[in-house]
């Protein structure tokens, strides 16, 4: 497998509905609760390319782009954008869907770093093990 392919098995999608629960006073989801979709969906996708132990040391510039209104349903998407020698960084995408309307939109977006680490919890490279093609 090449390194564009591991990435593309990897890419992670979770869809949800925005109820009550994930809401603000404003009735748009509300921001943490979306950071931590992002961190969960970036997770997975980290883990699923590397399949090591991860823990995420940093987010960068998460962009609220559109509110996202309670009732709508939402899609997170997580893939490997680049890796350095022990860390990884993750693309998250946000789309919103109106329920009733088709199309979506791009909402939220950021990048999230993970680290791979062994069982002292010490750094180890990323692609060690990974088997990939050079094709
Ligand atoms: C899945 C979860 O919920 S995890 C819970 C939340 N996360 C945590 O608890 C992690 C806590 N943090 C830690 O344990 C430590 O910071 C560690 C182990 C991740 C990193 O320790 P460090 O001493 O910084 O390690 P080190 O200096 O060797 O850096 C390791 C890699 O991380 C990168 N890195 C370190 N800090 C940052 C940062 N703030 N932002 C981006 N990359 C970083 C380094 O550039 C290096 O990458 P590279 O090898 O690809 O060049």
């Amino acid at each position: 497998m090449t390194l564009e392919e591991r990435i593309d098995r990897s890419e992670t999608r979770v869809c949800t509905t925005v109820f009550p629960f994930l809401t603000n006073h404003h009735d748009t989801l509300f921001g943490g609760k979306a950071m931590a979709i992002m961190d969960e969906v970036s997770f997975m996708a980290a883990t699923r390319f590397c399949r090591k132990t991860l823990v995420t040391v940093s987010s960068d510039r998460i962009n609220f782009e559109k509110a996202i209104p309670s009732g709508s349903i939402i899609e997170a998407i997580g893939r490997v954008d680049s890796i350095g020698r022990t860390s990884l960084k993750v693309k998250v995408e946000i789309y919103l869907e109106k329920m009733y309307e088709e199309g979506r939109e791009l909402a939220i977006q950021g990048m999230f770093t993970f680290v791979a680490l062994d069982q002292n919890k010490q750094p180890i490279p990323v692609l060690d093990g990974l088997m990939l093609d050079n094709k």
